[in-house]
């Protein structure tokens, strides 16, 4: 059994991977993929291994150009004690003086403590598809800053539980997890969600404006199915401009360059540059006169 919310006729698992802490799927159905966090017996606390695997997961969902929808989640119950969980952060069992500690793999052992969650948030960030962070019980910690960064989230009424634990554990996201928080629920409101490390349920968590909607546990994962098939039914052009432009704002010149490549692709797909390059290609002077300038 994936997760007891996983309808195992609904899904196909991706090939070509051997993953760990993960488990990976593509909907039958629909362009939507479903990356789940697996490590249900510690409410899926991510070490490095588990960040990798997440990051090549997403970054294969990427290149999909049928694929206009990634729920992200996390896989249960804990077959110990039954609890629930998106994500409970960095696992703190693993946690070295510079970073987490690669565990049980040998070749990797001499490397570095690793803090690369934070490529992984980019990577949500920037990906060109809208990513749907599903929630069936706990968002801790770092695994509440992912759920932040995500486009959308989708909470279970019953289980999920919002909480930041960062500053009882000496660390703090200081980028999206916080101020990106910020934008979302306003200042006061999330620095008592770090300051004060209150538990909000889903309903508290919609109202607060961080969760889209709270579901029944049950129909989690068949309304998060309905949102990619509702998502892939519109236009990728649209999409993903639409994406680029509401993290603009917030970006900087990488939220600037990260449209501005986007509506460059379009610039490439017209006439009027494609004379540009057939010109140089020809070695003749380009001819734009047949294109106006538009207003
Ligand atoms: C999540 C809890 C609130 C759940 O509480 P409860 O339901 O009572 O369950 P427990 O009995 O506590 O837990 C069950 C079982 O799971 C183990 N476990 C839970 N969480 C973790 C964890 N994070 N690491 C390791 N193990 C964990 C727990 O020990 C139990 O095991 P047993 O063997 O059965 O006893 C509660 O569990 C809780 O508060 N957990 C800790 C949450 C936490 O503090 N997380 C870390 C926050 S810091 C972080 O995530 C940093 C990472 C990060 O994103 C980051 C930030 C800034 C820069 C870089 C980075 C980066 O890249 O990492």
């Amino acid at each position: 059994m994936v997760s007891e919310t996983f309808d195992p006729n609904r899904w196909e698992q991706v090939e070509g991977f051997d993953f760990r802490d993960i488990t990976y799927h593509r909907s039958t159905e629909s362009g939507t993929v479903r990356i789940a966090f697996d490590r249900p017996e510690v409410r899926n606390a991510f070490r490095p291994g588990t960040v990798d695997e997440l990051y090549d997961a997403l970054d294969h969902a990427k290149r999909q150009t049928d694929v206009g929808c990634i729920l992200l989640t996390g896989n249960g119950p804990s077959p110990k004690d039954g609890g629930w969980a998106f994500c409970s952060g960095g696992d703190q069992s693993i946690r070295g003086d510079a970073g987490y500690e690669y565990e049980g793999d040998e070749a990797r052992a001499s490397e570095q403590g690793r803090l690369h969650i934070l490529e992984v948030q980019r990577l949500i960030r920037h990906i060109p598809k809208i990513v749907v962070c599903v929630v069936p019980g706990w968002a801790v910690g770092g695994g509440h800053s992912l759920h932040v960064v995500c486009d959308l989230t989708l909470a279970s009424e019953e289980h999920a539980k919002f909480l930041q634990t960062d500053p009882d554990v000496g660390s703090y996201d200081a980028g999206f997890g916080s101020a990106y928080l910020a934008r979302q629920i306003g200042q006061k409101k999330a620095r008592e969600v770090f300051f004060l490390g209150k538990t909000y349920s889903a309903e508290e968590a919609a109202e607060m404006g961080m969760v889209n909607e709270a579901v029944p546990h049950d129909e989690l994962e068949t309304v998060a199915l309905e949102w990619g098939e509702r998502i892939n039914t519109k236009s990728p052009n649209a999409m993903r401009m639409l994406k680029y432009a509401f993290n603009m704002a917030d970006d900087g010149f990488v939220g600037q360059q990260v449209f501005a490549g986007e509506a460059t692709r379009l610039g490439y797909m017209t006439d009027e540059a494609k004379e540009g390059r057939d010109a140089f290609n020809e070695g003749r002077e380009p001819d734009f006169s047949d294109y106006p300038w538009h207003y």
